[in-house]
């Protein structure tokens, strides 16, 4: 949901629409060129992949979106992710994040709201 008031929201940090685009951008090039993890990614759709995760950015960083798309338990059923995996996913996340100059505070606002995803992602592994 969209924040009212003064202070910027977590969506404004990150450079609204176009800065989450520039972002997502960023990471899914880092998580192709990552041999830990772009063995998941092998029979994905990444041009959906890549409007999905805006979506779901931008509804968790309290921007003017609505996630559709499946629950992360859903989502990631069966993949066989490990913590490893989980630890190169965020890690090729926060190096888009620096990548696009997005400052600390922010980067630790939206890492701090995708960590509590952790139990739902690897809920069926
Ligand atoms: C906080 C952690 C994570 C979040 C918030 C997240 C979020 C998402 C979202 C929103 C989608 C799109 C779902 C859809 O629209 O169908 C997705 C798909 C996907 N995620 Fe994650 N993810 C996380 C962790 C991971 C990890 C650790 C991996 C592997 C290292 C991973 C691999 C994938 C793959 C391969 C897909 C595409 C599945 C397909 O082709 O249908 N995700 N994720």
């Amino acid at each position: 949901g969209q924040q009212s008031g003064s202070s910027p929201s977590l969506y404004q940090r990150l450079g609204g629409q176009a800065g989450i685009h520039d972002i997502v951008t960023d990471f899914l090039i880092n998580v192709a060129d990552d041999p830990r993890i772009v063995g998941y990614f092998a029979h994905t759709n990444i041009d959906y992949l890549a409007a999905s995760l805006e979506q779901y950015i931008c509804d968790l960083s309290d921007g003017p979106c609505t996630y559709e798309g499946p629950s992360m338990a859903r989502a990631h059923q069966h993949m066989g992710l490990t913590d490893a995996s989980f630890n190169a996913l965020v890690d090729n996340l926060q190096q888009a994040l620096i990548a696009r100059d997005i400052d600390t505070g922010a980067r630790n606002a939206l890492l701090g709201r995708l960590a509590p995803q952790y139990n739902e992602v690897m809920r069926d592994q």
